[in-house]
Parts: C-alpha cells; sequence; structure tokens
C-alpha cells in the first residue's frame, strides 16, 4: 500500500514513524504535502518520502490511500480532489463535515470515484454501538463531556476547573476546531450535530484528554470514559488519534471486520 499524508505535524511525524521506520504496517508512506517547506524536507529526507508543497504534483502521484492529517480548512479545500484522483481517504480533521450538505457531495464523490472516505474513531470509541443502536433511529440522546488541561486548550492563567461551553456538536466544533472533531465524529454516527450535545471544561489538574460519553435510546443506555494520554509534541491530540490511523490502515484490505 502506497500512502500519501497532508500535513507535517505531530500525527504525521507518529505515521512516518511507525510505518516508514518501524514497520508497523505493511505499505509505505511514499508522499508528503506541507507549506512548511523546511520541515517538510527534514521528514522526507529522514524517512525517505518525497514532499511536496504544490498539492497537484503530491495528488498526482502514484499513491493508494491519502491521510489527511491537518486542519479543518485544509480538509474542506482539498477532499474532493484526493477521491476525484482515485485515492481513499483517511480524516482526522472530521470537523470538516459540519457542514451536511458538503457531506453529502464528498459521499456522492466517492461513490462515483468507487473510493471510500475513512474517518477512525481518533480520540473516543463506542461509535460502532451508536451506530447498531440508531440502525431503526432508535437512539434518542447522545452527549459528550470533554476535559483537557489549560496547556491542551492553549489557555493560561487558569487556576481552577471551569465549563468553557454548554451547547450543540455543530458549535462545539466552531469553537474548538482543534479539539472537538471528536463531537462531530460522535454526531456522523449518532444522532447528528444539532441534537448532540456537549460540554467542554477546563481543568488545571489533570493531564489526559478525558472523553466521557453517553447515549440512551431503545438499545439501552452507555457510559464511556476515555483518559488519552496526550501525545509529547501536541498536547491537543490525544495519542489514541494517531494510533486510531495507524488501526484504520492496518486494518484495510483485511478479510475480517470488526464491530458494527
Ligand atoms: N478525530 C480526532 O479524534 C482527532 C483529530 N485531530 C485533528 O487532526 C489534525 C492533525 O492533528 P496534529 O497532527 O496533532 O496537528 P498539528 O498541529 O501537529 O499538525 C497540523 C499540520 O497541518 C499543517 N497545515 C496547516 N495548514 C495547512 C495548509 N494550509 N496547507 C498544508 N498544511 C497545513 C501544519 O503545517 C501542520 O503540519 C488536526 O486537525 C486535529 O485537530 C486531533 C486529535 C483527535
Ligand atoms: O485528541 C483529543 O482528545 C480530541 C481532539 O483533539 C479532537 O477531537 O479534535
Amino acid at each position: 500500500m502506497k500512502i500519501g499524508i497532508i500535513g507535517t505535524g505531530n500525527i504525521a511525524k507518529y505515521l512516518l514513524e511507525n510505518i516508514n521506520k518501524n514497520r508497523k504496517l505493511e505499505g509505505k508512506i511514499v508522499a508528503l504535502f506541507g507549506r512548511n517547506e523546511k520541515v517538510g524536507q527534514l521528514l522526507a529526507e529522514q524517512y525517505n518520502a518525497d514532499f511536496f508543497t504544490d498539492f497537484k504534483i503530491f495528488i498526482n502521484s502514484e499513491m493508494d490511500i491519502v491521510v489527511e492529517a491537518a486542519t479543518i480548512g485544509v480538509t474542506v479545500q482539498y477532499i474532493k480532489e484526493v477521491l476525484e484522483s482515485k485515492k481513499d481517504v483517511i480524516i482526522s480533521s472530521i470537523g470538516a463535515f459540519n457542514d451536511n450538505e458538503f457531506l453529502k457531495e464528498m459521499k456522492e464523490t466517492a461513490q462515483l470515484h468507487t473510493k471510500h472516505i475513512y474517518l477512525p474513531s481518533g480520540a473516543i470509541g463506542g461509535l460502532d454501538l451508536l451506530q447498531s443502536a440508531n440502525s431503526l433511529n432508535g437512539l434518542k440522546e447522545v452527549s459528550i463531556t470533554t476535559r483537557k488541561s489549560p496547556e491542551s486548550l492553549g489557555l493560561e492563567g487558569v487556576t481552577k476547573e471551569q465549563l468553557l461551553f454548554d451547547g450543540s456538536a455543530r458549535d462545539a466544533i466552531e469553537k474548538f476546531p482543534q479539539n472537538m472533531n471528536v463531537a462531530l465524529l460522535l454526531s456522523i454516527a449518532g444522532i447528528g450535530a444539532e441534537k448532540t450535545r456537549v460540554r467542554v471544561l477546563v481543568d488545571p489538574t489533570i493531564e489526559r484528554n478525558t472523553h466521557t460519553i453517553e447515549a440512551d435510546g431503545d438499545f439501552g443506555t452507555m457510559l464511556l470514559t476515555i483518559e488519552n494520554n496526550p501525545m509529547p509534541d501536541n498536547p491537543k491530540t490525544s495519542y489514541l488519534a494517531a494510533l486510531s490511523i495507524l488501526s484504520t490502515l492496518q486494518n484495510k484490505n483485511q478479510s475480517i471486520s470488526i464491530g458494527s
């Protein structure tokens, strides 16, 4: 499997280390796209891949799948072209799909080109359960309570726990575009971004990015708490988010799929 990555940050570097160096996958990252020439060239040399600042050249190179590990804006800008270039795509910045029309258009584009959009479970879990629970529209309520350190949320001078946000997933991702991709993913798997309730707390006493998901419906109830260790170089991002992309790549083309 030939892999391309959009972005040269934290997740990109983690994947390069574990795919190209540690060989945790039958495949290789062959191409990187980014805007930071210096960082990109350094990664390309270190991990034996090509680096491009020109998207057209990047996307026309020989690849089977592209991993987006950049930003919501970058995803909105490039995903269509990735699919039209006949590549599958794995999206990290799920917040790009806050616009239902855009999600619908991308699904149609993928279908037209017989390609696949993967939305990995990122820093959370329980998405298989939500999808099963909603297969006959029986899911009634879904909420996520996220608790992060001031550092993770880019805040200074916080001395005690504070509720920063209480509202819909639709508004949460607008307010925290680098921290609430998980809320959009929950919405897509469950009852939509208007109905999915989000609370965000800043807590100076914790180091782990903690997400508590509650769901209620005809199936019963779910309560799931994930206490994520942050990535060493970027406390905003949980380590599990990078692992989930690696796992999505490992599971692609397997003869067995686990979970609904
Ligand atoms: N789905 C999930 O559960 C999670 C999703 N994320 C999201 O994954 C994405 C990547 O995360 P990290 O690697 O930790 O972020 P990062 O901040 O370390 O790296 C982002 C990269 O995007 C690049 N970039 C930004 N604008 C660009 C542009 N216009 N053109 C090309 N490159 C551009 C930056 O130069 C940087 O290399 C972020 O959007 C983050 O919010 C992070 C954690 C969990
Ligand atoms: O890594 C996390 O804990 C969640 C996150 O940043 C996101 O969903 O954007």
